[in-house]
């Protein structure tokens, strides 16, 4: 699903990433932790393809995606969901087009055009919606939502996406510890395609009040479709409860790399030290 070769990333003279081989299988579910500076969002932004490489090579989804061109990268692009710090809303547009962005690679551009006014797919929206507990903001505008509640649009966004790969950059970092663990649990249950909403079964959200309500059970026997998994967290703790493997970033190079049940107190410890 993603190689990287000695790969590095520079800023001026200043090396974010350094010499970074890593290999990450389809289905794994990879945390990237490290103090502040340490290189998660530059790491992050080579995956998903918004930064390339200074040296060596990363590989998604079999491609080298510094070699291809932007038609070439555009069907590849599709089948990865981008959650970025910035979030990349468009806040003066209701939420139910942001949601809706999260298609515009499989949309005609008359499609998406027309959508603007008439939006399309509601259903679909409105389910991811009430996934992330904004049932009630299918048409809010964008700019008047909370931190957390755009967070969670952007989430939506990517559950309409249904991509095979996650890249998300702290994407909880504005959310309650509540629904922290329940937006990474929608962003790592496994891809059943677009989902469908199971009435009766507690997991419709909601009210003004922001009461989520996101019962779906996660653990949906798919293994073939599993969704893979890369995510920057501030928060081991979460790491712990949701993904399947730890790296750890250090003055940007990977200062370990082990199996979630191996990522003690103790083997995190120094990832956090001052240097
Ligand atoms: N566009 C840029 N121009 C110059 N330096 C940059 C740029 N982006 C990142 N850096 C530098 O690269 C290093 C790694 O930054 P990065 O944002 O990847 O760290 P991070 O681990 O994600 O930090 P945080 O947890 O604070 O978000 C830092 O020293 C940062 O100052």
């Amino acid at each position: 699903m993603i190689r990287l070769r000695r790969a590095g990333r520079r800023f001026g003279a200043h090396a974010a990433l350094s010499d970074l081989d890593l290999t990450i299988h389809a289905g794994e579910r990879v945390a990237v932790l490290g103090a502040s500076g340490a290189g998660k969002s530059t790491l992050l932004a080579l995956l998903n393809g918004s930064l390339e490489p200074s040296s060596g090579s990363v590989e998604v989804l079999g491609e080298d995606l510094a070699s291809l061109s932007a038609a070439r990268r555009r069907p590849l692009q599709r089948r990865i969901g981008s959650v970025s710090q910035n979030l990349a809303l468009i806040e003066q547009v209701r939420v139910v087009h942001n949601v809706n962005a999260g298609r515009l690679g499989r949309w005609s551009t008359a499609r998406a055009l027309a959508s603007l006014v008439w939006p399309r797919s509601l259903d679909g929206v409105r389910d991811a919606l009430d996934q992330v507990g904004l049932g009630w903001a299918l048409y809010e505008r964008t700019e008047r939502l909370s931190g957390g509640e755009r967070q969670r649009v952007a989430i939506a966004r990517l559950l309409v996406q249904a991509p095979e790969l996650v890249i998300a950059d702290e994407p909880v970092s504005s959310l309650d510890p509540v629904r922290a663990a329940e937006a990474l649990a929608l962003l790592s249950r496994p891809d059943a395609g677009p989902a469908t909403p199971q009435r009766g079964a507690g997991n419709c959200a909601t009210s003004h009040d922001g009461a989520a309500d996101v019962r779906r059970p996660i653990a949906a026997p798919l293994a073939e479709r599993a969704r893979t998994l890369v995510v920057s967290l501030h928060q081991p703790t979460l790491a712990r409860e949701h993904c399947t493997r730890v790296i750890g970033l250090r003055e940007g190079r990977i200062v370990l790399d082990l199996p979630v049940a191996d990522a003690t107190d103790a083997a995190l410890h120094d990832l956090y030290e001052l240097a």
